[in-house]
């Protein structure tokens, strides 16, 4: 096809899709060749490493629940199957007084399960530590001599994950607000009191009286008075403990994202990652499983997409507003910015544009496609976006940014227009890290807003672990 008929043609077809109700386009027939955004257009530079940072916070994880509730159970699955991350784990234990002799002769009146038993303030200097990237010497503790070992001392180094365990570490305020992810793991009292029997009278040298007596004057006050009221700070509450391994796994890719993003959020401040919950999480596990209804697909990417496209218009300048209110009081707010709009990269970018216009009343939106003409790494380039688009704040749109070459080209385009690279916001839903780097280094003054960092690219360029073709997915073109 001759390039003005070619243009022509992709002018008649984006202005049939700008329509209100557009919800799919095909260009087979009108193009040589069909052309994705996440594909790769040209070789993609190689994968850059990673630079260290030291401004890298571990990510710290407490883990409470009562007695032989599974929590140590619970803590070794999670280290294991973070085996490709530096994780210490720290237990409450460690930190019991030792007792004097005159409280050693009466260990059966002792209350363990006091919040006293513990020295709360060493435990937080130690945990302070390891969060500001120092190693600390651990005490060791002898539950038989319920005493420390005086000599010795466990090393624990600064990690990426610290855990924290035990059955009051979300007792003290000063200690929660050192986590960054809370668990309790909540384990039947009769389940819990079997298991302490057994564990108490082989591992830590008690007898089963002694062990239920204890039980009843100490161990389950005490869970009633101080580790039961603490459950209602956790994040995540795992019941049946180390035999929930849904949860568990969760927990773990949940984490894994954290560090993912904690990496690339301190090297480009300009990149904001949507707050991670487990609604949030709930929606990409489904939108990821190949196996979803076409349905199902649409309905959760698009509930993902206003979520990112609402924080993305977090992003725009303001101005101050009064109103006068129903009670005739002044309210002082602030007023949208005005001068707005919108870039899909067709075709996937064009399942974004609903939730654009749902979200800014009348907005305009144009659109920019690039299409790879041969195999010889040349672009074309097409575009249809508003005439005074250099006065306004652009919210690009593309689900995935995979190797970044797509979404460099549009913004260079948007770039050439007159937009300053920083009124340009680039939404999307997963990014590659190495698209990330591709766009930042290029383009450091410019917003990426996205809801999850995968790990990688394969060999093909696609996204690991990703999502498949989105405009395929989402536009019902994938069979
Ligand atoms: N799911 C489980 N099924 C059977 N035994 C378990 C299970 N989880 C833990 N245990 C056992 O129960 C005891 C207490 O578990 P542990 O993980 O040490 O609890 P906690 O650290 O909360 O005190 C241990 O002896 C452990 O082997
Ligand atoms: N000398 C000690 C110290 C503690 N205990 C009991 O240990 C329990 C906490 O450890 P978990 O692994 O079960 O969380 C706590 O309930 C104390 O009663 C002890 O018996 N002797
Ligand atoms: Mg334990």
């Amino acid at each position: 096809m001759p390039e003005e008929s070619k243009a022509m043609a992709i002018d008649y077809v984006m202005e049939k899709a700008s329509g209100p109700h557009f919800s799919g386009l095909r260009l087979d027939g009108l193009l040589s060749s069909s052309s994705a955004s996440s594909s790769p257009n040209a070789p993609p530079p190689p994968a850059l490493p990673v630079p260290s940072d030291s401004t890298k916070q571990p990510f710290v994880i407490g883990v409470s629940g009562g007695t032989a509730s599974g929590k140590t159970t619970v803590c070794d699955m999670i280290i294991q199957q973070l085996h490709d991350h530096r994780v210490v784990l720290v237990n409450q234990d460690s930190f019991y007084r030792g007792l004097t002799p005159e409280e050693l002769k009466r260990v059966h009146e002792y209350n363990f399960d006091h919040p006293d038993a513990f020295d709360t303030e060493q435990l937080l200097e130690c945990v302070e530590k390891l969060k500001c990237g120092q190693s600390v010497q651990v005490p060791i503790y002898d539950f038989k001599a319920h005493q420390r070992c005086s000599d010795s001392f466990r090393q624990v180094n600064a990690s990426d994950v610290i855990i924290l365990e035990g059955i009051l570490v979300f007792h003290d305020q000063r200690v929660r607000n050192l986590m960054n992810m809370k668990i309790f793991v909540d384990t039947d009292a009769d389940v819990r009191l079997a298991r302490r029997i057994r564990r108490d009278t082989v591992e830590r040298g008690r007898d089963v009286n002694s062990v239920l007596e204890q039980y009843a004057k100490f161990v389950k006050p005490a869970f009633d008075d101080f580790v039961l009221p603490s459950k209602k700070y956790a994040d995540v509450i795992i019941p049946r403990g180390g035999e929930n391994h849904v949860a568990v796994d969760l927990i773990v890719q949940h984490i894994r994202t954290k560090l993912g993003q904690h990496d690339l959020c301190n090297i480009y401040p300009n990149v904001y990652v949507i707050q991670s919950t487990f609604q949030i999480r709930g929606m990409h596990t489904l939108i990821r499983d190949r196996d979803i209804s076409k349905h199902d697909f649409v309905f959760y990417s698009d509930r993902l997409i206003r979520l990112v496209v609402e924080h993305g218009l977090g992003h725009l300048p303001f101005t101050e507003k009064q109103v006068v209110t129903p009670t005739g009081s002044v309210y002082t707010g602030v007023d949208f910015c005005k001068k707005l709009c919108g870039v899909s990269i067709v075709r996937s970018g064009e399942s974004m544009e609903n939730a654009l216009r749902a979200c800014c009343k009348g907005i305009k939106i144009g659109k920019i496609l690039i299409h790879r003409d041969g195999d010889n790494g040349k672009q074309l380039i097409y575009e249809k976006l508003p005439k005074d688009i250099s006065e306004r704040h652009v919210l690009l749109l593309d689900p995935v940014l995979a190797t970044g070459n797509s979404a460099n080209q549009a913004i260079d385009l948007l770039i050439q227009k007159g937009v300053p690279e920083s009124h340009i916001i680039f939404l999307n839903l997963i990014s590659a890290p190495e698209g990330i780097h591709c766009v930042c280094k290029r383009f450091p003054s410019l917003n990426i807003v996205t809801s999850e960092i995968d790990v990688a690219l394969n060999e093909e360029f696609r996204v690991i672990p990703g999502m498949g073709e989105f405009g395929d997915r989402y536009f019902g073109t994938d069979d």
